[in-house]
């Protein structure tokens, strides 16, 4: 069975603005409302990929109610902490550029954070866990590392897809996956990564400190795959990027529906790409079919170890 976990779920407010003009009144053109948070868009492209998952997680208020409509709406099942605040509202706004302003969330008690470790702890063993997204500044900043402990008591492969802080802190921990984007991997050893041997030298770090698969997604230029003695590069399929937000979630997600349904890591690696661009070059995440239709575009090919 896989599960997620999203800390800190939203609901994205898509809002697109002509010609956005800093400190003057915009009116905002097309608007939309998705079910958001990274380990909930995971949870909705493994779903449109054929694999049933549930969602952890904390939720609340009207925003968590909307949430939770929408997951029942896709047959997703959930079992979500209830907070005492409302779940955040994070704006995405599309005018020349792509601006995100994300909210803090509500505070999780001691008691809830409990109550979600009790949840992981039932996990059995052969489950996925994909603990994806920011550590709200009310829940302990070790929370994934305590997570990754208990997966690997029980022998369940977590998936940590997070930044800054949190990413640092699970580096060394036993995880099935981790999916940093260059700058990610570049800030988590105090370098800049720009080309594809950067990227394999420091993935390679990642896989020795304990992640069984390293992908390192570089927007349009590509990606990386790392484990053991295989380096993997894949291309990303030409078309018109609408929406890059999610696009790393459904990359995971891709991944993962590949991989879990018994695939060799060249083909979840491909189906992972496809899908993060699927995403990218529409306005919602990735549908199957999309999916499906890029996958021949995606090209992927060993990268010979005496570059390394
Ligand atoms: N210009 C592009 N053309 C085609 N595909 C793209 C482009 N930009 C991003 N993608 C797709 O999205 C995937 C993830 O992109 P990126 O490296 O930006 O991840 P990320 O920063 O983790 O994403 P997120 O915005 O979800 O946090 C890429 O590997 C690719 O499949
Ligand atoms: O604030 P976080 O947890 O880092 O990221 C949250 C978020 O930006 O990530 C998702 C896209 O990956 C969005 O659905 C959501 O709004």
């Amino acid at each position: 069975m896989i599960y997620t976990c999203t800390l800190n779920p939203s609901v994205d407010y898509i809002i697109h603005v002509e010609q956005f003009s800093q400190g003057g009144l915009n009116r905002g053109t097309d608007t939309a409302y998705y079910p958001g948070g990274k380990g909930i868009n995971v949870s909705r492209v493994l779903q449109q990929l054929g694999q049933q998952n549930t969602a952890l997680g904390f939720l609340g208020g009207f925003t968590g109610v909307f949430i939770k409509q929408e997951l029942d709406k896709a047959h997703i099942t959930h079992d979500f902490i209830e907070t005492d605040g409302p779940t955040r509202v994070n704006m995405k706004l599309k005018s020349e550029e792509e601006t995100e302003i994300n909210g803090p969330g509500p505070a999780i008690s001691e008691e809830q954070e409990q109550k979600l470790f009790q949840k992981i702890a039932n996990l059995n063993k052969g489950d996925y866990l994909v603990a994806a997204g920011s550590v709200p500044s009310t829940v302990s900043s070790d929370f994934y590392v305590k997570a990754a402990e208990i997966c690997r008591k029980n022998q369940v492969n977590m998936i940590a897809d997070t930044s800054s802080n949190a990413l640092k802190k699970i580096v060394g921990q036993e995880v099935f996956l981790v999916k940093p984007n260059h700058h990610e991997l570049g800030e988590l050893f105090d370098t800049t990564i720009t080309t594809v041997e950067d990227a394999v030298y420091y993935g390679r770090k990642l896989h020795e400190q304990g992640a069984k698969h390293v992908i390192i997604s570089m927007g349009g230029q590509g990606a990386v795959y790392v484990s053991g003695d295989m380096y993997l590069q894949a291309n990303v399929p030409a078309g018109e990027v609408r929406n890059t937000v999610g696009s790393g979630d459904s990359m995971v997600a891709g991944f993962l529906a590949s991989i879990s349904a018994g695939s060799k890591p060249e083909k979840a690696f491909q189906t992972a790409v496809a899908a993060g661009s699927a995403t990218a070059f529409q306005d919602d995440l990735c549908e199957r079919a999309d999916v499906d239709s890029l996958l021949p575009h995606v090209t992927v090919h060993s990268l010979d170890k005496g570059r390394f």
